[in-house]
């Protein structure tokens, strides 16, 4: 059974149900296969690919390549476009009445680029100023890992990560700043490896300048790694 042969007649669906522009483009049908049934379909895609190529699949190195490349698409790195996925996060009330800006720098970054299906990794940097609520740290790790597997660009991936965070904490005062390389422009292309790219989006207080500007002196953005 295969599906997306005319994307037309479906509706985008977003992380809410909603679709708006910060969603990752999904059709309706996205999780009406298994995980398993999607495996299997992936595979005999791997393989068709593989064989056009010239490649001769009964290599014992190669055979087992279009099965590895599948799981990898549903389990791990495409793991984060279901929603089952999503971390669940553990907030805590400020008893402790923390007033200033928390910062979780340097979360290790690893995405794909959804134009080449290549990878992008880097940094990424996230700050909020708590309204009575406070997040576990190590949730903003997985809130940023789990947006980052999905097929991406580095924007979305930024207002994604944002968005999520604003609504676990229950306020605007969120932003963060991703520096990252796309080996598709690395490593082919214009094969630029010095270049990286720097996305950021700020809410709330953080539009602020001076808000902003001390949460940029405590990453001192200077390389992607
Ligand atoms: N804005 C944005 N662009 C991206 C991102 N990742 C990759 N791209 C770009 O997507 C563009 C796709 O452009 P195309 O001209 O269709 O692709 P291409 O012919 O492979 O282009 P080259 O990479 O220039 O060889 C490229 O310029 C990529 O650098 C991203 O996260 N954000
Ligand atoms: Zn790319």
């Amino acid at each position: 059974m295969k599906f997306g042969k005319n994307l037309e007649e479906f509706e985008s669906l977003g992380d809410d149900h909603i679709s708006t522009s910060a969603n990752t483009p999904m059709r309706n049908d996205a999780f009406k296969l298994s995980n398993a049934e999607k495996i299997d379909i992936i595979k005999d895609d791997v393989r068709h690919i593989m064989e056009t190529l010239g490649l001769d699949l009964t290599d014992d190195s190669l055979n087992g390549t279009p099965n590895r490349v599948a799981k990898m698409f549903v389990n791990e790195i495409f793991g984060g476009l279901n929603p089952d996925k999503k971390p669940k996060p553990s907030t805590f009330e400020n008893k402790y009445k923390y007033g200033e800006m928390l910062v979780e720098k340097n979360i290790t970054l690893y995405s794909t680029c959804e134009h080449h299906l290549l990878p992008i990794v880097g940094k990424a940097h996230v700050a909020y100023i708590s309204n009575g609520t406070v997040v576990g740290l190590s949730k903003m790790n997985r809130i940023v890992d789990y947006y980052a597997k999905r097929p991406q660009v580095q924007e979305r991936l930024t207002i994604q990560i944002v968005k999520e965070l604003q609504e676990v904490l229950n306020t605007q005062d969120v932003a963060c700043v991703i520096d990252a390389k796309h080996l598709c422009v690395n490593s082919r292309g214009i094969r630029d490896i010095e270049s990286s790219t720097v996305t950021s989006e700020f809410g709330g207080k953080f539009k602020d300048k001076t808000v902003r500007r001390e949460f940029l002196d405590y990453i001192k953005l200077d390389t992607a790694f």
